[in-house]
């Protein structure tokens, strides 16, 4: 038995802009994580079983059936249940690892609360359990199909590989390509996938990869086409930026889920829309990239104050705790300018978020979110905040000062305009995929 991790994910930089390979964003990797338990045994039947359960939802569980004999790797679910991700990665892997023998394999998944809306479950140990299917519960957008890809990946491949190794970047890569397959099949589209690059390698400045990777890829082949073409596309230089970051220390992510939701696909589609048509679009789309790199300039920044300067920097951290974020504008004191720079590139950001939010109708910040975000940036000791990802009625980001924390809970009992938000108890987790002790599942297996 083994078991793997993978985090979820927050985009503070780059939303929009990531889906074009000329633009960086800046991903945040979460302490909420998906979870997989993978158990299994060669057998002498011709048949594989791949079963795949998720107790926490009801009717979790599907259990795939392959035949060694057939001349194409084409699985079925046994009882007729649908999961694409699933079903995606199942395929993928298969195909690439390529089994000779046949083998029965057993995987258990789990998901850390923050990934799904907490209304109607049970709680056992740290894992909530919902009294719906994985279909009908609400999510929070922290990219739990990303998760269960990547985690799935990376059990199944080990189980295959028992050379496998996590802390290898070339394993980690092969990792990574053959579950951005998986996922953009699934979806049947291919995103920017740094949901599934921060699953796969934590806390990011992501660039993306080229989507004919993935578009090229041949269908309808045989056992034997299907593998060589999986290998060779999983092989080669995807070209992706993945940088490892982390957030200063003293600086906490703070999420903030609305009760609203937005349809992503939808903003997407009028924003690349707006794109083509809006000759003031490739101005606008530089400028908010420009804002972009500025704040990962600025959090740069700081780190190197804290390894430079560790003492100097625990008393920047108590002045900041002091002061709202037009207030930290307002100092003089030198010392405190990567923290203006953080203000200054995150008000841009936003600011150019509404242009666009304006001239395309896609409600990427729209007043509601503003107003929310202004007044979160009254609160002593928060930096600065956005809306993640692809905006809309779905979350806000925060960055603040780790303990002024009481402070955003105090906004919520005290000020209405916090009435439909809810601060999520989890925090930034810089690390990707990593290797989970068993002995912490077997209650729930
Ligand atoms: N714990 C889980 N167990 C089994 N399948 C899961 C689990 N979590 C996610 N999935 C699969 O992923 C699907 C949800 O994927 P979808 O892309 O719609 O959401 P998401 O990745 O959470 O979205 P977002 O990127 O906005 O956060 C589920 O319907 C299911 O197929
Ligand atoms: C709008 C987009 O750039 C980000 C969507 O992010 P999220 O799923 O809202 O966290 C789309 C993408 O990158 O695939």
């Amino acid at each position: 038995m083994k078991a793997f991790s993978a985090p979820g994910k927050a985009l503070i930089a780059g939303g929009y802009l990531v889906l074009d390979k000329q633009f960086d964003s800046y991903v945040v990797a979460l302490s909420s994580r998906m979870h997989a338990v993978v158990k299994g045994e060669d057998s002498d039947s011709i048949e594989s079983t791949i079963r795949i359960k998720s107790p926490q939802f009801l009717e979790g569980e599907w259990c795939y059936k392959y035949n060694h004999d057939s001349s194409n790797f084409r699985i079925i679910e046994i009882s007729g249940r649908k999961n694409p991700f699933a079903e995606a990665t199942v395929l993928t892997v298969l195909s690439y690892a390529n089994p000779l023998i046949s083998s029965n394999i057993s995987i258990t998944i789990f998901s850390d609360p923050g990934y799904h809306s907490q209304e109607n479950v049970i709680q056992k140990g740290q894992f909530l359990y919902h009294s719906q299917k994985i279909t009908d519960v609400a999510k929070t957008g922290l990219g739990s199909s990303a998760g269960l890809v990547t985690v799935l990946t990376t059990s199944l491949l080990s189980f295959y590989w028992n050379t496998l190794d996590i802390k290898s970047l070339e394993h980690l890569e092969i990792i990574h390509n053959l579950a951005q397959v998986a996922h953009c099949q699934a979806q049947g589209k291919v995103g920017s996938g740094f949901d599934v690059a921060a699953a796969t390698f934590g806390s990011i400045v992501y660039k993306r990869f080229d989507p004919s990777f993935i578009n090229d890829l041949a269908t309808d082949l045989t056992k034997e086409e299907q593998h060589k073409e999986i290998s060779k596309v999983v092989k080669l230089d995807w070209g992706i930026k993945n940088d490892r970051v982390a957030l200063p220390k003293g600086i906490r992510l703070v999420m903030g889920d609305i009760k609203g939701g937005s349809n992503t696909p939808k903003l997407v589609s009028k924003v690349l829309q707006w794109r083509k048509d809006d000759p003031e679009s490739e101005k606008i789309y530089s400028a908010l990239n420009e804002s972009n790199m500025k704040l990962v300039e600025s959090l740069s920044k700081i780190n190197n104050l804290v390894k430079t300067s560790p003492e100097q920097y625990t008393d920047i951290l108590s002045t900041i705790k002091e002061l709202s974020s037009s207030e930290i504008l307002s100092e003089t004191d030198l010392k405190l300018i990567p923290f203006q720079e953080v203000i200054e590139s995150t008000s841009k950001i936003r600011s150019n978020f509404r242009v666009i939010t304006e001239r395309s109708g896609a409600e990427i910040e729209p007043q509601p979110q503003t107003i929310l975000l202004d007044e979160c940036n009254k609160i002593k000791g928060v930096l600065s905040g956005v809306v993640p990802g692809a905006g809309g009625y779905d979350a806000i980001s925060l960055l603040v000062e780790e303990n002024s924390i009481g402070n955003l809970l105090k906004a919520k009992e005290t000020n209405p305009i916090f009435k439909n938000v809810e601060w999520l108890s989890l925090t930034e987790q810089d690390i990707g995929i990593q290797e989970e002790n068993v002995a912490s599942y077997i209650d729930f297996l």
